[in-house]
């Protein structure tokens, strides 16, 4: 199946080399804004906003504001806003309902291009922030994370397409290798997915083992790759100056 691009502010995803993404994990506004200026020499596709970091995550106009200065900081590169619950690998436990709540906060900021929409919470609500999101034309990149295993291919797979059935503009999938087998069957079903699936797809197997996975993204069809300029925000991303010149290698002519 042909995936459409996805834009976002002035990239596309899904179409040539996989995009350079780099997380700010700041917890406090001066931390969050302090991180911009490296950020931006090192020039990423993207930047992703981990607000489970920030220590006004909950109050709404504290988000806001420190969201809307970082807009504008930012310039032309693409904002992705992003609360991973610590079930998934995140900073911060809450509640369902305040998980939800946040994330219209921040769509009500209109500081954002794009969301990240976790799959695994109620299908009525997933499907609610969804449609609020596009009414904000904002992008969903929809996740799940197992930060203790590879699931089988058939899962992964299953898991990417019920997030394309769900609404994402993007599926995300990032699992943990225990061995090279499991690095294979992640990049296996991402193969899969990107021959099946309508929407691009974004996949990663975690920590040393799966680093390989960060770089061969255009052979596979993950069409972006979380890189550092700092603090990482998972195990097993690669400096963004490292990364870059090897995508450019393994660049498919
Ligand atoms: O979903 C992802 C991918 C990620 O977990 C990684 O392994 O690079 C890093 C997270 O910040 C991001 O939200």
């Amino acid at each position: 199946m042909t995936q459409p691009v996805v834009k976002l502010r002035n990239i596309s995803l899904g179409s040539g080399r996989p995009k350079l993404a780099v997380p700010i994990t700041g917890k406090t506004t001066a931390d969050i804004l302090a991180a911009v200026d490296p950020i931006k020499m090192a020039a990423p596709d993207v930047v992703e906003w981990r607000i489970d970091f920030f220590e006004g995550v909950t109050d709404a106009k504290q988000l806001q504001q420190t969201g809307q200065w970082l807009r504008s900081a930012l310039g032309s590169i693409a904002l992705l806003t992003t609360f991973r619950t610590h079930g998934e690998g995140g900073a911060l436990e809450l509640s369902d309902a305040d998980y939800f709540k946040v994330c219209e906060n921040v769509l009500a900021g209109k500081f954002t291009d794009a969301l990240d929409v976790e799959r695994y919470h109620d299908e009525a609500d997933v499907k609610g922030l969804v449609a609020k999101a596009h009414d904000n034309n904002v992008v969903v990149i929809m996740s799940n994370h197992d930060f203790d295993k590879t699931p089988s291919k058939k899962d992964i797979v299953g898991r990417l397409t019920s997030m394309v059935d769900f609404g994402a503009d993007v599926a995300k999938m990032a699992v943990m290798p225990q061995s090279a087998d499991d690095v294979l069957t992640l990049l296996t079903a991402t193969n899969e997915a990107r021959k099946t699936l309508s929407q691009p797809v974004i996949t990663m197997s975690m920590g040393d083992l799966g680093k390989v996975s960060r770089l061969a993204g255009e052979v596979f069809g993950s069409c972006l790759s979380f890189a550092t300029v700092g603090a990482a925000s998972a195990p097993g991303q690669i400096a963004l100056d490292h990364l870059r010149p090897e995508l450019e290698d393994l660049k498919l002519s």
